[in-house]
């Protein structure tokens, strides 16, 4: 528990013929750290997680795993365990047999993988589905098998690629939140590759913005939310706006835009759009220069001064609240 097992990818490249899927990425996991990589499809997220897995070999650079080179090993000796989107059980294994598979490869005796299956099931709280078949599970019971065998061999690294991205809306929230406290319990770093930003803001410590086969902004998570460095990075996670300013592009969250009058404002604006939402009111107006920008108003509020489609108004924000993005 005390050591220090760090996964480290320096320079990782994978070419798939003249295709690069990643692109001399470098990145360094402290252990026990939750890290999302994120971006949008094709960017080269899951050529990453397989390469790290083993499923995958690098094309160049190198992935070590407590300073152990790993890049080159088979994917049972690297230390770390895979949990895939759609799960992978063999549909006529009973779950506690899933759960054992890979002791059976190895040839540990029925009793001592029963026992350690059953531990495992345990955490993942499916003591009284032990039995059943996978199709006899839900959803959510799956992947808790499925994570309870990909556990089963202590890894140290544990990849999941977008494991809640079978689930409907409600249960994927509920998977996340045990998710979250199943790696805090055990304290093993997750690598957690998804397309939603959403998840990756509730999840990770660490996030890590992928754009065409590159890092394209990664750290700590709401340091990177906070202060996104580049246009792609402020659009890609949402509830920010880009504006094109006579200093340049920056971005500024929606909810630290103030809807004032025009006289002093930074920006004049025509209300194109308001969009109650519950607790907040999303305010979108068209400002010069063909943008649209939008302010998240709470409904206290927004209701306490209403505003009508096609209003004049003045947009502002304090200086702290803009960042100066690179392209
Ligand atoms: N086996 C393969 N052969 C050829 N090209 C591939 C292969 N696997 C992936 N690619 C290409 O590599 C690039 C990165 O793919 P990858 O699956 O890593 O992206 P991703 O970010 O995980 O996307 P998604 O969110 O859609 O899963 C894409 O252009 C993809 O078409």
């Amino acid at each position: 528990m005390t050591q220090k097992i760090d996964l480290e990818l320096i320079s990782l490249t994978k070419r798939y013929g003249a295709t690069v899927a990643v692109d001399a990425i470098s990145y360094h996991f402290d252990a026990g750290t939750y890290a999302c990589l994120l971006g949008p499809s094709g960017c080269g997220k899951s050529s990453t997680l397989r390469m790290i897995a083993g499923h995958e070999t690098a094309s160049d650079g190198a992935i070590t795993l407590g300073g152990r080179d790993i890049s080159t090993l088979p994917p049972a000796k690297r230390g770390t365990a895979m949990m895939f989107q759609n799960y992978a059980l063999f549909p006529h294994l009973s779950v506690l047999d899933n759960v054992a598979f890979s002791l059976t490869m190895k040839g540990v005796d029925k009793g001592t993988r029963h026992a350690r299956a059953n531990e495992l099931l345990e955490l993942v709280d499916m003591t009284a589905m032990t039995d059943r078949l996978p199709a006899q599970l839900s959803g959510g019971q799956q992947q808790r098998a499925a994570l309870a065998r990909a556990l089963i061999t202590k890894p140290d690294v544990l990849l999941l690629d977008e494991p809640l991205s079978a689930l409907d809306p409600f249960l994927r929230i509920r998977m996340r939140a045990e998710l979250k406290k199943l790696q805090r319990e055990l304290g093993l770093t997750f690598v957690h590759v998804t397309h939603g930003q959403d998840e990756a803001l509730a999840l990770a410590d660490e996030i890590v913005v992928m754009n065409d086969a590159r890092i394209e902004q990664a750290g700590k998570t709401r340091a990177v939310f906070d202060a996104p460095s580049t246009a792609f990075v402020a659009r890609f996670l949402g509830s920010h706006n880009v504006v094109v300013m006579p200093e340049g592009l920056v971005a500024v969250r929606s909810d630290a835009m103030k809807v004032t009058d025009q006289t002093g404002a930074k920006l004049p604006g025509t209300i194109t759009n308001i969009e109650y939402q519950g607790t907040h009111v999303a305010l979108t107006a068209a400002v010069p220069g063909a943008q649209e920008v939008t302010a998240l108003l709470s409904d206290k509020d927004f209701f306490g001064n209403p505003k009508e489609l096609g209003e004049a108004i003045g947009l502002d924000w304090e200086a702290e609240a803009a960042h100066a993005l690179a392209g």
